[in-house]
């Protein structure tokens, strides 16, 4: 199939329909009047405003999360700010179908309305990166500068987005590191299209920094700060937000998930197919036939997952695969490589090693060499020694990685991440065996298909 047959059928699964639409305006029309009653009714000086993928019209069909940001006047102190903001927020999802509080750089308000998640955050009314005093303030600016420019190619961005879902590179996330949807948004305003982004796969990273707002020219000193920075920090991609020239865009951008949209970008210009952006259920197959054919063995830790958000509990569960990492290579195993995870209330660690056991060799002390007892000893080692009155012998000690494991964690002798330590004391650890329900999972680990780049 050719690339525009290819874009032609996945765009119409990807764009809202008029329907859609029309839900979504009628409920930010409904919830800017609840914010406007609700501002007014406790008097306060605040303007609601509309921020994210579905203000700038670049959210996905079926993808519709409402960020309805509660903007304060530049000159209310911070504590302030936090408080009423929180306290509006709160007041405004009373009138909603159900909320709870989520907690960022300030607490707001995280509320459901006819199945749909809206967001109520505090932020400052900025309108320039000088008054940018927390983390979200920006949002408003970005909205401002992505509907002044992208000029129609709303859907470009949709197939970009969703491209990036489908090869797993979306999400500005620590444990994903991937694309955030505003870098989707400056890429394609920056190369026209969907498909010029992909063609400039290779040449974006040769040319490292991407500057839309024209910000080395308009304040050089502030951009080359950042840009030393970034340099400094070994980023793939260096874009200076064209509304704050203090802040690279793609700072959570890691080279793994670029390198996947490198290859995937090369080889979707090649030969293009629906499956880049809607892939087919995962590869499956025999964990046990892999453990054969490599000849190599998996050890399991099951545990229960404490009641963390992804954001934090994958880092730590990843600090502490390469605490075993480490701890194992320490005493005489090659670990090949690590997985880990969460399904439902369980988390687990797997980690391949080249050996089910090791051998030591350990100095027995024996007997003196003069009683029964000696004389037996004598019998039944092969090399024996006497230092004084005593026997002494050498043995080969064989000991399973599962008892390893086990002493290591004893004598506390594993990194780990602090919030997952007790439960992983806790843990079930298997060899060469799974429960059912991570079979596959074990399977996309050991064959390396969870991560390959050519599948
Ligand atoms: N790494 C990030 C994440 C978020 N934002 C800001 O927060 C807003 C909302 O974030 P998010 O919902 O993650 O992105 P959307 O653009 O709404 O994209 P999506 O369709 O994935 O929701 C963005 O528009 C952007 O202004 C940002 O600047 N940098
Ligand atoms: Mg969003």
């Amino acid at each position: 199939m050719d690339v525009e047959a290819v874009l032609q059928k996945i765009l119409p699964r990807i764009r809202p329909t008029d329907e859609e639409r029309a839900f979504v305006e009628g409920l930010m029309r409904e919830l800017e009047t609840i914010a406007e009653e609700t501002i007014e009714s406790l008097g306060l000086d605040v303007k609601p405003y509309f921020v994210g993928s579905l203000a700038k019209d670049t959210y996905l069909a079926g993808d519709h999360d409402v960020d309805l940001f509660l903007a304060f006047p530049l000159d209310t102190p911070l504590e302030e700010l936090r408080e009423k903001g929180l306290e509006l927020g709160k007041t405004i999802a009373e009138r909603l179908d159900s909320y709870e509080i989520a907690y960022a750089e300030h607490p707001y308000v995280r509320a459901r309305y006819r199945g749909v998640k809206v967001d109520l955050v505090p932020c400052y009314d900025v309108e320039s990166w000088r008054d940018v005093k927390t983390a979200v303030d920006r949002s408003i600016l970005h909205n401002r500068w992505v509907f002044e420019n992208l000029r129609g190619r709303n859907d470009e961005v949709r197939l970009l987005k969703r491209f990036l879902k489908g090869i797993n590179a979306y999400g500005s996330e620590i444990y994903i590191r991937g694309f955030s949807g505003y870098l989707a948004e400056i890429l394609t305003i920056r190369y026209g299209s969907f498909l010029g982004v992909l063609e400039n796969a290779d040449f974006m990273l040769r040319q490292k920094i991407i500057d839309p707002g024209n910000w080395l020219k308009r304040e050089h000193e502030v951009a080359m700060k950042t840009v030393r920075r970034e340099a400094e920090a070994d980023r793939p991609l260096i874009v200076i937000d064209p509304v704050d020239p203090r802040r690279n865009v793609a700072a959570n951008l890691g080279w793994e998930r670029y390198g996947v949209f490198y290859f995937r970008a090369a080889q979707f210009l090649e030969g293009p197919s629906e499956g880049f952006f809607f892939p087919r259920g995962q590869k499956s197959g025999s964990y046990l036939a892999e453990l054969r054919r490599k000849g190599t063995h998996l050890v399991t830790l099951v545990f229960q997952a404490p009641g963390l958000v992804e954001d934090i509990l994958l880092p730590q569960l990843e600090r502490s695969a390469r605490g075993f990492e480490k701890a194992l290579t320490r005493e005489g195993f090659k670990v090949l490589g690590w997985n880990v995870g969460h399904e439902g209330s369980k988390a687990f660690i797997m980690l391949e090693v080249d050996r089910r056991e090791r051998e030591r060799m350990m100095i027995k002390p024996g007997p003196e060499f003069f009683t029964e007892r000696g004389r037996d000893f004598y019998r039944k080692n092969d090399r024996v020694w006497i230092i004084g009155k005593r026997l002494f012998a050498e043995k080969v000690v064989r000991e399973g990685v599962v008892e390893v494991i086990l002493e290591l964690l004893e004598k506390n002798q594993v990194a780990m991440g602090k919030s997952v330590r007790e439960n992983i004391r806790d843990a079930g650890i298997m060899l060469d065996y799974v429960p059912k329900e991570l079979e596959n999972e074990a399977y996309l680990f050991l064959s390396r298909e969870k991560w390959n780049l050519k599948g």
